[in-house]
């Protein structure tokens, strides 16, 4: 990656803003996203392209992946293609990863990696979230009780001051902290 290049991680738990984060530096600051792959089937309205590249066993086998994860069941991964793609748009571009993900980013990619922790303290405030943007009950309930899930309520240790923790309770002060994110990183 050139010196000037950065990529922003969102990670964190289901539900804590990591989607509303990409959308907000996409329109405000015309940060592409990168666009991972996925073996699970996609969702009612998911399009290939658009939320993932959905693959097959045999199709993810293929891929040049900088790293890649199994989350409830499925495989889940980023390639370099993909990583390119948005870098030739745009010098800074976004992505969202479980925690285990951002290890692997913040190892390899270092200071060009802007690892971007979300978290709601209240566990309920996250469900009503998840179930006012149309969620199923039975889906939300499966997810927050998995482990990656609850893992991901936590910063792991190996991100401790290596990331920036983003405590997403109120939507203008999560735009606020990201707004002075952003001029730090074209002020450099
Ligand atoms: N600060 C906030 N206050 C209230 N609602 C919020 C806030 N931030 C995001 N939301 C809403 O919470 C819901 C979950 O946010 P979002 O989809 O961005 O989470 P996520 O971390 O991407 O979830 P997932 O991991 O399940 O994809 C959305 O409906 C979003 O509009
Ligand atoms: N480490 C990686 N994590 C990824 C990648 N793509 C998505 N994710 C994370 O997986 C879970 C589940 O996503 P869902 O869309 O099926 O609900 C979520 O935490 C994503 O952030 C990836 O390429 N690598």
């Amino acid at each position: 990656m050139n010196n000037n290049q950065y990529v922003i991680v969102l990670t964190g738990a289901a539900g804590t803003g990591k989607t509303s984060v990409q959308d907000y530096l996409q329109q405000k600051y015309g940060i592409p996203r990168v666009i991972t792959h996925t073996t699970r089937p996609p969702r009612p309205g998911e399009k290939n392209g658009v939320e993932y590249y959905f693959e097959t066993d045999a199709s993810f086998a293929k891929l040049h992946l900088l790293e890649k994860v199994e989350y409830a069941g499925h495989q889940y991964g980023s390639s370099w293609e993909a990583i390119h793609r948005a870098l030739q748009q745009n010098n800074i571009v976004s992505i969202v990863l479980d925690t285990k993900g951002a290890i692997t980013y913040k190892k390899e990619l270092g200071k060009h990696a802007i690892v971007l922790f979300m978290q709601v303290d209240n566990q309920n405030e996250l469900r009503q979230r998840m179930l006012k943007r149309g969620d199923k009950p039975a889906a939300v309930e499966h997810r927050i009780t998995s482990k990656e899930d609850i893992r991901d309520l936590v910063l792991p240790k190996q991100l401790v001051g290596k990331a920036e923790i983003i405590n997403n309770e109120n939507w203008q002060q999560t735009e606020i902290q990201l707004d002075n994110i952003i001029k730090k990183l074209t002020d450099n």
